[in-house]
């Protein structure tokens, strides 16, 4: 069941390069992604997957347009606010992992729920039920380099979960995966799914995309397909702010 609008692009673009290599990376977007929807963007290499996700997660300002998060216009924050506002609102899942090597799974997760505000107590108790969650339980104490490329990412899916993300943002979380391991983030994105979080993700793999609410395709920038279910609804704060 998908709500009011938790994520919101109005003509947003990103410009790279000067006057003689200008590249059009997102083209004037428009993007409301309602509570808990699942999205799949999909589209060739260099299409602007990649450069959309990071706008809309803050990661990165865009020349043109904007973004909200709720109630929020983000473009437009500092960027210390903008950094309280992904720790507190987003997860991030990347292609790559990126946990720290230097700490366990659990510490791993712990970390995130931590830095979020979370007691030391209930962010350990938050990392544990959120490692088995994820099937990891009993690899907690893990350093990342001790497990497989499929384990390091469900680690990094339940790092993403450990604030409570409004939003979970995903690019190509199964780039780096085998066939097996590509079949257990499926199924956790599956997982979600069900569960109401929204989820945008960004992906080449059509398996990832047949588990989303919503499958957009892009190319050159743009969306040129949008195809979602009857019940994802243009939310309250869209309306409400046109
Ligand atoms: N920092 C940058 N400077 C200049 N051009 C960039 C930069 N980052 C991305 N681009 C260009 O912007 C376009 C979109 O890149 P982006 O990484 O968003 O595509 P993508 O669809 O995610 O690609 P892939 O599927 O290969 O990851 C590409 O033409 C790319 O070369």
């Amino acid at each position: 069941m998908t709500g009011s609008t938790v994520l919101q692009a109005r003509g947003l673009s990103m410009l790279y390069g000067g006057e003689r290599a200008l590249v059009r990376a997102v083209d004037q977007v428009d993007l409301n992604v309602p509570a808990g929807q699942s999205l799949a963007v999909m589209g060739p290499s260099g299409c602007g997957k990649s450069t959309l996700l990071y706008l809309l997660g803050g990661l990165q300002r865009p020349t043109d347009g904007q973004v909200w998060l709720a109630d929020r216009r983000i473009d437009t924050m500092s960027e210390r606010a903008l950094a309280r506002l992904r720790r507190d609102n987003l997860g991030f899942v990347f292609q790559s992992f990126q946990l720290m090597d230097e700490l366990t799974a659990v510490e791993n997760v712990e970390l995130a729920a931590l830095l979020a505000g979370q007691s030391p107590g209930r962010a350990r108790k938050r990392a544990m039920y959120l490692l088995d969650r994820v099937g990891l339980a009993d690899r907690a104490r893990h350093l990342p380099s001790a497990l497989s490329g499929g384990q390091r990412q469900r680690v990094a899916i339940a790092r993403a979960l450990s604030n409570e993300p409004l939003v979970v943002l995903a690019d190509e979380p199964t780039g780096n995966l085998d066939s097996a391991a590509t079949l257990d983030v499926l199924r956790l994105f599956e997982e979600l799914r069900t569960a109401g979080q929204t989820l945008v993700v960004v992906t080449h793999d059509p398996r990832i995309a047949a588990v989303a609410d919503r499958v957009i395709a892009m190319r050159d920038g743009a969306f040129v397909d949008d195809n979602r279910l009857a019940s994802a609804t243009t939310g309250t704060l869209y309306d409400g702010r046109r």
